[in-house]
């Protein structure tokens, strides 16, 4: 086992792994990079397959974690956890043996709630630790946030696209309708956006139906359909070689995490399709913004003009992409690590690579 290799491929700082015997418990905290603060990142709760599946979620999820603090400016690091289990099978034992795990982070690690973590729940971890954010909900938590991000961020990729500031009569597909997706759905229905949506709870889309006119199409539909836009609000890997053949759409904008299976590979097809693809730890960073603020004490002022950034991020980045003959995933990368490296060397910790 090259226990090292991957991390040291990815750039981690350190992976802990938890492990409880009363109650049974199996987490992984994976804490990427720290030089812009605290790792931050929410905790998901998922039945993984196997613990290899689990390792690699947490690896992506808080490398993701840190460039999306960087590219918004935010003073935090990246890290992120699962809890390997199944959603059923969760008790408050379970979640305050997690907490006690958090809390022996001293603070380099702070969450909250991320799939299948309810609100609740999180008042549970914080029983143990204080280092969990997002409970308070001064601001009404973080995915309306998260939607305006994503509706801002499709914006600047219309205007950088076709060079218009009109959405009127475009079409999106929206894959899941959660927390997120939904918001999103609104945005878009009041800027006169036809909708096509997808989810797996037929009350979610019978809803949204009501709500906004959208048509409804079965999941394995959503990507083949003719629209301008796709956006993922669902899981993550849905752009992948089974998909990008599918697509119709000439722009990707959604929330989802860990949008590309590849992300080298399957960023360069979307190139090659001339697919112009929003990163995805940019275009969602309003979760963030939005607890970070929750964090240093709420003003909606501070908050909105972050999340306002993410529009003139990402026109900076397909202007970098652009004129560096680069995927945007990797311009934004570039974006990230420029500000990490900064940081580093004020701090006086760089160290030869
Ligand atoms: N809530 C937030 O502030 C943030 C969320 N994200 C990411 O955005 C995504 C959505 O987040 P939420 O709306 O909070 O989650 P959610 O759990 O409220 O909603 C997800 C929805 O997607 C549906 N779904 C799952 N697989 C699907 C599929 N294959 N096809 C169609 N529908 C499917 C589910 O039925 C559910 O309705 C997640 O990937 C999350 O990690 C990222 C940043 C912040
Ligand atoms: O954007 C993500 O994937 C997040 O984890 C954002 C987020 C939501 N709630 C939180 C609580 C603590 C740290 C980050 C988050």
């Amino acid at each position: 086992m090259q226990l090292f290799e991957t991390v040291r491929e990815m750039g981690h700082e350190q992976i802990l792994y938890c492990h409880g015997k009363n109650p049974d418990i199996r987490a992984i905290i994976a804490i990427h990079d720290t030089s812009l603060g605290p790792a931050m990142g929410a905790t998901r709760l998922y039945p993984y397959v196997n613990e290899e599946a689990a390792l690699k979620d947490a690896l992506r999820l808080s490398r993701g974690m840190t460039y999306k603090a960087a590219c918004a400016n935010i003073p935090a690091g990246g890290g992120k956890a699962v809890i390997i289990a199944n959603p059923e099978d969760k008790t408050d034992e379970m979640l305050r043996a997690y907490g006690r795990f958090v809390e022996s982070l001293k603070g380099r690690f702070i969450t909250g709630q991320d799939v299948n973590i309810t609100p609740q729940d999180v008042r549970i971890i914080k029983q143990e630790t204080n280092y969990v954010v997002g409970v308070e909900e001064k601001s009404g938590g973080p995915a309306p946030i998260t939607a305006l991000g994503v509706f801002l961020g499709i914006k600047a990729a219309v205007e950088f696209r076709w060079q218009t500031k009109n959405l009127e009569g475009m079409t999106v597909a929206v894959q899941g309708l959660g927390n997120v997706g939904k918001n999103l759905c609104r945005h878009l229905h009041e800027h006169g956006i036809k909708l096509i949506v997808a989810d797996f709870s037929p009350e979610k889309t019978a809803e949204i139906k009501n709500l906004f006119g959208a048509t409804v199409v079965e999941p394995d539909e959503i990507y083949s359909q003719n629209v301008d836009i796709f956006s993922p609000c669902a899981m993550g890997g849905i752009i992948n070689s089974q998909t990008i053949p599918q697509l119709q759409a000439k722009i990707i904008a959604g929330a989802a995490n860990n949008q590309l299976d590849n992300e080298r590979l399957h960023g360069q097809r979307l190139v090659e399709k001339d697919i112009l693809y929003c990163p995805d730890y940019v275009i969602n960073a309003g979760g963030i913004i939005n607890v970070y603020n929750e964090m240093i004490g709420y003003e909606e002022d501070t908050a909105f003009k972050q999340v306002n950034n993410i529009y003139d991020t990402l026109l900076a980045i397909f202007d970098i992409a652009q004129q560096q003959s680069i995927t945007t995933n990797d311009a934004s990368k570039r974006l990230a690590d420029e500000r990490i490296m900064k940081a580093r060397i004020s701090k006086n910790q760089l160290i030869a690579a």
